[in-house]
């Protein structure tokens, strides 16, 4: 008999629901494939749920994802928010209000080259080569949450940045067991020199080393972190960071793989998981089918290891490698070719399909008459 999983979609914004559509389709394939039963119940949410409702999450979607075994994520964000700074209501404000209301306190991001993407990085190829590094970022804390406040001339402004030590805890503890899977090495970026927060990040990650004796643990600069991003690398192994550091230090790494179009994300609290590309709505490409779906894509292959569907979630990766190695990518790794966002989900859906031998029999079709693989 085969196993149900409830799936919550929120396309959101921009290219959101174009890329989301291609996990979507992919998954449909796994689920044919393996036999999985993949109830997809979407959600609005960001720009759209404004113009549709007033509220960036509304609680239906809120209660939808709650009630899931896993949400997958596109992207939120609208250039009719971004150029108002009056704007009372706006689309981030949902998604930060959706971290939370899941309690997703870990944000993992995967940052790896592949090899015939190498040349597609600015930095030379000595410098990203074999890069592998986990960013653990913390999600639901730090200045993204604290109080704000503008005053009504618009002359003055501040937030607020606050850590407590569970709010620390809970993600060192993941980001140190990963490393002990690892290299065994991990890398605290903060700004210690300057902030009491950091401090306490550097005072708790210490006490907590002592319970992984295996992990060698080092201790950067931000800014200093995000030269040496660029300038090696593959001196990272584990990062563990707090939220904002977080956030830009991995755009900042998506360059080593020549795409940000290419980095998956998984946030993941006691009770729910999420799965979200790291990017966000890049307004200028929706509706244009150049957006590209891989980071949706391997989004969706680490929601499967989450449900435990290891084989899937491999067989989703190789097809992902399939497709990048058969330069059968967009327009952002591939200038000269140039697929459109749809045709990357197909090319990807038809190599599970074909590679599949049990979908193979299933729908009847004759081995080896691929003209993919
Ligand atoms: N998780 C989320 O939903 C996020 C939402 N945002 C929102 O998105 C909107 C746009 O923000 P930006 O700063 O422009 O960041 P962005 O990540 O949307 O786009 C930055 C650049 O990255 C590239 N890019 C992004 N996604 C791509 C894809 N799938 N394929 C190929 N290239 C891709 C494009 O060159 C683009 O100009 C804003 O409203 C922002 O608030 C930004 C980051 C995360
Ligand atoms: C739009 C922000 C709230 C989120 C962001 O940039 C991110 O999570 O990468
Ligand atoms: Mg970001």
């Amino acid at each position: 008999m085969s196993k149900n999983y409830k799936i919550a979609v929120l396309p959101g914004d921009g290219i959101g629901p174009e890329v989301t559509n291609e996990s979507v389709k992919v998954l449909k394939v796994i689920g044919e494939a393996y036999q999985y039963n993949f109830q997809f119940d979407y959600g609005v949410m960001g720009a759209e749920a404004i113009y549709q409702t007033g509220n960036p999450l509304p609680d239906e979607t809120l209660e939808l994802c709650k009630n899931s075994d896993a949400v997958l994520f596109g992207a939120i964000g609208d250039p009719a928010f971004d150029n108002n700074p009056d704007a009372k209501v706006r689309p981030e404000q949902g998604l930060l209000k959706l971290r939370k209301g899941l309690g997703l306190f870990a944000n993992i991001r995967p940052i790896k080259t592949y090899a015939s993407l190498i040349k597609k990085s600015p930095l030379k190829r000595e410098i990203v080569e074999g890069t592998d590094i986990q960013i653990y970022r913390e999600l639901i804390s730090g200045i993204y949450f604290g109080e704000k406040f503008t005053e009504e001339n618009g002359d003055y402004a501040y937030d607020v940045c606050k850590y407590s030590k569970e709010e620390i805890t809970g993600i060192a503890h993941l980001a140190f067991q990963d490393a002990q899977k690892r290299k065994k090495k991990l890398t605290l970026i903060d700004k210690a020199n300057v902030l009491d927060t950091s401090r306490l990040w550097r005072k708790i990650v210490k006490e907590i080393a002592l319970e992984y004796p295996d992990v060698k643990v080092d201790f950067m600069f931000v800014d200093n972190a995000a030269m040496q991003m660029i300038l090696n690398p593959k001196q990272f192994d584990v990062i563990l960071t707090e939220n904002m550091f977080g956030d830009i230090i991995s755009d900042e790494a998506s360059v080593i793989g020549g795409s940000i179009g290419l980095l998956p994300s998984a946030s993941i609290g006691n009770d729910n998981a999420l799965f979200e590309p790291i990017h966000g709505s890049y307004p200028q490409a929706k509706g244009k089918g150049i957006a590209n779906p891989i980071a949706s894509i391997l989004s969706a292959a680490m929601m499967l290891d989450h449900l435990e569907l290891t084989q899937a979630a491999n067989k989703l990766r190789e097809s992902v490698e399939n497709a990048i190695e058969s330069r059968y990518v967009t327009i952002d790794l591939n200038p000269d070719i140039n697929y459109s966002t749809s045709e990357v989900g197909d090319f990807i859906a038809d190599y599970i399909r074909f590679s599949e031998r049990s979908y193979y029999n299933h729908e009847n079709v004759q081995l080896g008459k691929s003209t993919i693989v």
